[in-house]
């Protein structure tokens, strides 16, 4: 599969975060988000007239904390949160996951290197640290979904979470392919996990294109080999899209 050629400056780029901008970490918070990273996402901004988002399995806040307050488009925890630029939040409501994490918490006390992310409508169950109680996770997992309404089970990298139902990154892309200044544009898609396949699925199915970053089956046409062949990829956009501007971005 190789590599995608340069897009034109009517596409819309759209990014997940982890193990696409970022290189994966032991656990989520010890992640190391380089400088260049918001530089580059800065240029294509402002080159791209505002059509780049972050569509991440993270909260939106998080995305911010981690883009230094970049005000970018970011879809969180799967698109359950939306907020364009620096409008206003849109969250779908969730029922309450307390129950369910009782359940969840209750399997961490007894394997301590488990870990239990809660975030927005949603809560992640980590075992990178134990990978040989991915089975064990994925019952209590499905245990835990008993006490939740309207929710669904997503695997990831050493991860399975609960979210809503409805909440899928192709939903969340094609929200946002509803909204200026991504309407009308061509959107190129940039993931590494089997949670980005629906969202590689509907770029494709629009006329966009699909990158996946690093190995594994996927729908996408194209392949980045790692965080870092992207990073020199975007550099090269930049340039081509003529976003090597005198503004430059500052935190
Ligand atoms: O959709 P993404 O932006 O890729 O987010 C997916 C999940 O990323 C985080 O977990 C993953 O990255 C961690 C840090 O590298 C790693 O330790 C973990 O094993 C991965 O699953 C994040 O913690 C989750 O909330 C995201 O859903």
């Amino acid at each position: 599969m190789k590599a995608p050629d340069l897009p034109g400056s009517e596409c819309a780029l759209f990014f997940d975060f982890d193990g696409t901008l970022v290189d994966l970490a032991p656990t989520p918070d010890t992640i190391a988000v380089l400088p260049r990273t918001a530089e580059l996402l800065f240029q294509l901004k402002l080159a791209l007239n505002g059509a780049l988002a972050i569509v991440s399995g993270r909260p939106v806040s998080e995305i911010d904390h981690y883009l230094h307050s970049l005000k970018l488009t970011v879809a969180g925890v799967h698109g359950t949160e939306l907020r364009v630029a620096d409008g206003p939040m849109r969250r779908m409501p969730v029922a309450s996951l307390d129950a369910a994490a009782v359940v969840i918490a209750r399997l961490c006390e007894q394997h301590p290197a488990l870990l239990m992310e809660r975030k927005p409508g949603a809560i992640a169950l980590h075992y990178r640290q134990a990978p040989a109680l991915e089975d064990m996770c994925l019952a209590v997992m499905e245990e835990a979904l008993l006490h939740a309404e309207g929710m669904a089970l997503l695997r990831g990298k050493f991860v399975v979470e609960m979210k809503p139902s409805r909440a899928t990154k192709a939903a969340a892309v094609h929200a946002l392919m509803d909204c200026k200044p991504f309407r009308l544009r061509r959107p190129w898609f940039f993931g590494d996990d089997v949670t980005d396949e629906s969202a590689f699925e509907l770029v494709q199915s629009m006329g966009g294109v699909a990158i996946k970053i690093g190995e594994g089956e996927t729908l996408a046409s194209h392949r980045l080999a790692n965080p870092a062949e992207l990073h020199d990829w975007l550099a090269a956009a930049a340039a081509q899209l003529g976003a090597q501007q005198p503004e430059r971005f500052s935190r």
